[in-house]
């Protein structure tokens, strides 16, 4: 199968930096939804977030309205219990003390609860908001996942995900206490001196009035530190999959300079979303010297009755200098909100993005045709296929394989061969034309059906770090060890299978490592075998094996291929040789087509040319 298909796109444009954004992903990007629009659909996506809101937001009251019982105690102790009329008096300041006393511990509760409730109502919502995600990627063509890069995808449910929670639980849990506190410090501020009030907002005036431009520049600062984040795990995870490949190569030099750029790309996003927010915090840090001083001295004013006549008390100076640090607390940290928010909403973008890249593999679903069992006959009627912004790299396709009937094509390198194996596995749609199995459209097949009649078997098959068994299973799940070892008596390797130390319980290591190339492609085979398809799609590995494995694999092959319809890949002569037909691809046309013999005796044709280079090769 061409390098293409499997290649991260980032490996195939040399030019680009990691902390450039790829500009191929036909993943979308989510940047163009708004920040109100991003946050509705965010609910609408994770409905668990609103469970029991109401609870929540009465419990945020709470703690909010009892944050104001100390300057108010603080007051009443001062103005009536210390200094009323009658002198001090006690037992009214003892009430007061534990009035006050009762009212923290409801708050202190009420905090505690309403914290412990957003984090585990924050929690369910994006843990489905992930699985939702993660399923959707499964469900998006190849071609359109193969567009993101690896790491790039993987940060968008990761991370992104988890910007998300953090903001839901410690941003949201501050936005909701600090509007009630900032609304409940102005009531009591306008009670206690409406002058001192108006003193208070205008000092914080500047602040407010520049939020939403804030917002707007924190808005794009975060997009792209959210964007920078998946290219450093790009960067970062590229070179752990390739490992060997680094290794073999000696370029870990130039790894780590991709992923020095790839970091120092993300640093400067992130500084420059940083500079924003230090900006907003000081002038929230001025406002709040500027509200201090100018109570203070207002206050002082007022009391001396040098202006509209108030009578203001110490204990109302004193409280609203406490007052003020209520104010003063939530409306900083409402620009540190406003920061995380802005980091959450780039990151909900991101993911709400997955969710909307449609997935144009349309499944029929159950509404869709199924297959009766029994070898298929396939059809391609004209088909042609573009990759997406690319030329034609298959036209004007016409072929008839009969049930039963085994096929092998064959042609240069990149003359199209993968690229038939794909359409008539269903991984991606003809761009003109159709693929029919017994006569029916691939399109209009359901998903279910297809997957349990067509395999393919590629030439690496991805092994999972698990035992022999379960990587096989991924052919039938539930099948029962019986079964597997039936499979494999089927198709010949049960001897095989019983020399490994542990037999179908063996451990196969990451991606197969602890297996041999071949051996890894009899599991692919039994996998197959016990998945019992009806049309066998494989691309024949070109790895070399030893001559004693490579007997082994093509009886094996055989076997599979036995009473089934079968189209190889073939990069071998024998395959062509024991094929019913043999169809020549050439730069993306069929061009020969008949048995090997017919073909092998029509000198000048590519087939004749291949054939030469294999016997060239292989004597
Ligand atoms: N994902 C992709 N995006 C863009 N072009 C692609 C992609 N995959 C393959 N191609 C192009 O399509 C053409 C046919 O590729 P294909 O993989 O089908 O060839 P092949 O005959 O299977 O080659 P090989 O024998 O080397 O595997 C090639 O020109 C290739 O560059």
């Amino acid at each position: 199968m061409s390098a293409h298909t499997t290649a991260d796109p980032s490996e195939q444009a040399p030019g680009q930096t990691p902390g450039q954004t790829p500009e191929q992903t036909r993943l979308s990007t989510g940047e163009d939804i708004g920040a109100w629009q991003t946050i509705r659909r965010g609910l609408r996506h994770s409905p668990e977030l609103k469970d029991g809101i109401g609870w929540t937001l009465t419990l945020a009251v709470i703690a909010s309205v009892g944050q104001v019982v100390i300057p108010i105690a603080l007051q009443q102790t001062i103005d009536n219990g210390l200094r009323g009329p009658g002198g001090p008096d006690p037992s009214y300041t003892a009430w007061l003390a534990l009035a006050a006393g009762l009212a923290l511990l409801v708050t202190s509760w009420a905090s505690y609860k309403m914290t412990a409730r957003l984090f585990s109502t924050a929690e369910r919502g994006l843990a489905t908001l992930r699985i939702k995600a993660f399923r959707h990627v499964h469900d998006l063509p190849l071609l359109t996942q193969n567009t993101e890069r690896r790491g790039a995808l993987v940060s968008r449910v990761t991370s992104d995900v988890d910007q998300v929670s953090q903001f839901l639980v410690f941003g949201g849990l501050l936005a909701v206490v600090s509007v009630g506190q900032v609304l409940i410090a102005t009531i009591v501020m306008i009670v206690y001196s409406w002058q001192l009030a108006i003193v208070v907002w205008v000092c914080f005036a500047p602040l407010f009035l520049s939020l939403r431009y804030f917002q707007r520049k924190l808005s794009a600062a975060y997009g792209t530190v959210r964007r920078q984040v998946g290219a450093m795990l790009s960067a970062v995870s590229e070179p752990v999959v390739g490992a060997t490949v680094v290794k073999a190569y000696a370029i870990e030099a130039r790894t780590q300079e991709r992923i020095d750029v790839a970091v120092d790309a993300h640093k400067a996003a992130s500084t420059r979303a940083q500079g924003f927010t230090a900006f907003s915090f000081s002038l929230g840090g001025l406002s709040a010297g500027l509200a201090n001083a100018g109570v203070i001295i207002v206050g002082i004013w007022l009391g001396q009755g040098f202006a509209w006549g108030e009578d203001i008390t110490a204990g109302k100076v004193l409280a609203f200098a406490f007052i003020v640090t209520l104010f003063v607390g939530p409306v900083q940290m409402g620009t540190q909100i406003l920061t995380d928010a802005q980091n959450a909403i780039a990151g909900w973008r991101r993911v709400i993005g997955i969710l909307d890249t449609p997935a144009d593999l349309v499944d029929p679903g159950p509404q869709g045709h199924t297959l009766p069992k029994g070898a298929i006959d396939v059809r391609f009627e004209q088909v042609a296929f573009a990759y997406p912004g690319g030329a034609e790299v298959l036209s004007d396709i016409d072929l008839a394989i009969p049930a039963g009937q085994r096929v092998a094509v064959v042609g240069e390198t990149g003359s199209g061969k993968s690229t038939i194996a794909k359409l008539l596995t269903r991984l991606m749609d003809p761009t003109r034309g159709r693929v029919l199995l017994d006569g029916i459209d691939l399109r209009e097949i359901s998903e279910a059906a297809l997957r349990s009649s067509v395999v393919l078997v590629p030439q690496e098959g991805f092994l999972f770090d698990d035992t022999l068994a379960a990587n096989v299973r991924y052919g039938r799940l539930g099948a029962t060890e019986a079964e597997i070892r039936e499979a494999a008596e089927a198709i010949g390797v049960g001897d095989w299978l019983d020399g490994l130390p542990e037999g179908v319980e063996t451990r196969v290591g990451q991606r197969g490592e602890s297996l041999s190339a071949g051996e890894r492609q009899l599991v692919a085979m039994l996998r197959a075998q016990l998945a019992d398809p009806d049309l066998l799609v494989l691309d024949e590995a070109t790895s070399a094996v030893d001559p004693q494995l490579e007997t082994r694999i093509g009886r094996a092959l055989e076997r599979l291929m036995s009473g089934r319809t079968s189209v190889t890949i073939a990069h071998r002569l024998s395959t062509a040789e024991a094929a019913d037909v043999v169809v020549v691809v050439d730069r993306g046309r069929i061009v020969q087509h008949g048995r090997h013999d017919e073909l092998v005796a029509q000198p000048g044709t590519p087939y004749a040319r291949l054939h030469a280079s294999w016997i060239a090769q292989h004597g």
